[in-house]
């Protein structure tokens, strides 16, 4: 089997697969989302800010406005000529319309020849402002002035030098009823009260917090807030447009910055712009705050994706890693093995169903084959068992005579030659009788051949019952049968021999009645160099009983 590979198996595989798909999957739609609502958030910042710069540009230039309205109206007033003119009611005047607005510092009348005629509390009366910028501009119409810092006033109000007094200048020029020339009226605005319009304006927004607002002159000079008076903006740093953009600072810092033209009737002539600003940071610390939340949103998407898709890897899988199981139990042998369930999926159920059916079926054909092996075997075995008995009765019936159930000549001949070997080896002494029945022909001739067969069964069965079992006797020849008398000497040998022949004379065989025989009798000798020698000499001492007279022993 190959080694096992985690990425080789099929749960690890599917899990890396659907886990990396939806990783890739939740990973680009988060950052999609987040890039899109980041833009949308950014937007939002964006157009608050715009929103801002817008209040406060109308509430600016709606002030402005008013001021310069307010001089105008003042300027066509009688009040400086004919005959109700005079200098207690121009003062009263003066002094009730520089109380009807806290920021009004100053308010006054200067003749054709620059001189303060009239002023509200007198101050400056008296004063030359004919080289002021207000006096000069005042003289042809409607003029505002850039806010600037207090010269004569600051010298005459007596102004701390910590908070200095900035001044937004708002003339008209007095003519008469002939509309010739009389002179300026002019009013110098506290410059402090865009601080109100700029907090409210703030305190309107709901996100003040990191929100900043400048105002900046036509050439890039700072004119809110009141610290930053005396400093410039580097040239090109705000857009040209009205828009909101992300502007890297003189302070190395970027923010979040909308610039907003302030628009007038009256005002085209200043250029002024509202630059409200917000740090990068603070703008985008929703968006770095809604991109944490994403991220941990997809985490978790992520995290219940992998688990579920390991879930169900393991679901797919569980099954063949079973069968697996199953099988390789089967492989070993094991016959009651349970199959694993299916997931529900078809083709997990027709596998399963298709395996459980084959092991099955191999099953059931091993156990045949086992069968009919078991069966082959014993028949081999039993026919073995024939083979080997059968071979048995071959090897007796080889070795003996069909006719007596003696050892046949054959078998005679190995049991003498076994015997010399003893003899040599051991020195064992054995004799030999051959033995012959006397007249035989002659009893075939007058009884006939089965009655001679008869003579000779009954004759060999008397010489069997004769001898010791460990003698041999043995039919040597048609009515010849050989014996031999294991570690029996010549003595013992002739003894039996007589008592063989005595009692084959003195039986009463079944038809013959009568039989006789003549044997031949021979010891071993040391001597002897062949086995045969004592079988020729006992056959030589047969002969010598046939000649003398049959029906006797001789050596
Ligand atoms: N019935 C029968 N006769 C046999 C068998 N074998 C040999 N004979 C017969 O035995 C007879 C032997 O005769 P002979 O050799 O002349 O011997 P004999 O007649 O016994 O004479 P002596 O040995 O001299 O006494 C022959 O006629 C053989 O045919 C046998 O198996 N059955």
């Amino acid at each position: 089997m190959s080694k096992f590979n985690w990425f080789n198996s099929l749960r690890y595989r599917l899990t890396f697969f659907f886990g990396g798909i939806s990783l890739i999957f939740c990973l680009g739609f988060t950052s999609y989302l987040s890039s899109i609502t980041s833009d949308k958030l950014l937007n939002a910042y964006a157009n608050q800010l715009t929103m801002i710069g817008r209040s406060i540009e109308t509430t600016i230039s709606n002030n402005i406005d008013e001021r310069a309205r307010e001089i105008s109206l003042l300027s066509k007033r009688a009040l400086f000529s004919g005959a109700s003119a005079n200098y207690p009611q121009i003062r009263q005047n003066l002094d009730n319309i520089k109380a009807s607005y806290e920021y009004y510092s100053w308010l006054g009348f200067a003749d054709i020849n620059g001189v303060v005629q009239y002023a509200a509390d007198g101050t400056l009366e008296g004063h030359d402002v004919s080289k002021r910028p207000w006096f000069i501009n005042g003289k042809t119409g409607v003029f505002i002035g850039d806010v600037h810092d207090a010269v004569l006033l600051a010298k005459v109000l007596n102004i701390d030098k910590n908070d200095p007094l900035r001044l937004i200048d708002f003339a008209a020029p007095v003519f008469d009823t002939n509309n010739n020339l009389l002179g300026v009226v002019a009013t110098h605005s506290n410059w402090k009260w865009v601080n109100t319009v700029i907090e409210s304006a703030l305190a309107r927004s709901q996100q003040q917090t990191g929100i900043d607002v400048q105002i900046v002159s036509r050439d890039d000079g700072i004119l809110y807030p009141q610290a930053s008076a005396d400093q410039h903006l580097p040239q090109d740093l705000l857009p040209k447009d009205n828009s909101s953009q992300l502007i890297q600072w003189p302070d190395g810092h970027e923010y979040l910055t909308g610039v907003t033209t302030l628009k007038s009737t009256l005002m085209d002539q200043l250029g002024w712009r509202i630059v409200v600003r917000i740090p990068k940071n603070i703008a985008l610390q929703e968006i770095t705050e809604l991109q944490r939340q994403l991220l941990w949103v997809s985490v978790i998407a992520v995290l219940l994706c992998l688990w579920f898709v390991y879930r169900m890897s393991i679901s797919m899988s569980l099954p063949l890693e079973r069968l697996i199981t199953v099988t390789r139990e089967i492989q070993a042998g094991k016959e009651q093995v349970k199959f694993p369930k299916s997931n529900g999926l078809i083709e997990i159920s027709f596998l399963i169903d298709a395996i459980q059916k084959m092991t099955f079926s191999l099953l059931s054909h091993e156990k045949s084959l086992m069968e009919m092996n078991q069966t082959l075997e014993n028949k081999v075995l039993e026919r073995t068992k024939e083979l080997e008995s059968a071979n048995q009765e071959l090897e007796r019936l080889s070795r003996r005579d069909p006719l007596t159930d003696l050892h046949n000549r054959r078998s005679a001949a190995e049991h003498i030659d076994s015997e010399f070997t003893r003899l040599k080896r051991f020195g064992l002494a054995y004799s030999i009788l051959m033995v012959d029945i006397d007249h035989f022909k002659k009893i075939n001739d007058t009884y006939g051949h089965e009655t001679g067969d008869i003579v000779l069964v009954e004759v060999a069965k008397l010489l069997a019952q004769s001898v010791r079992k460990a003698d041999l006797v043995a039919r040597y020849g048609g009515e010849e049968f050989l014996i031999i008398l294991t570690g029996t000497d010549s003595g013992d040998a002739l003894t039996l021999a007589e008592k063989i022949r005595a009692s084959i004379n003195t039986t009463e065989f079944s038809v013959v009645k009568n039989v006789t025989a003549s044997i031949g009798l021979s010891t071993v000798e040391q001597a002897d160099e062949t086995a045969y020698e004592v079988v020729r000499r006992a056959d030589t001492a047969l002969y010598l009983a046939k000649t003398t007279g049959r029906n006797k022993v001789c050596t």
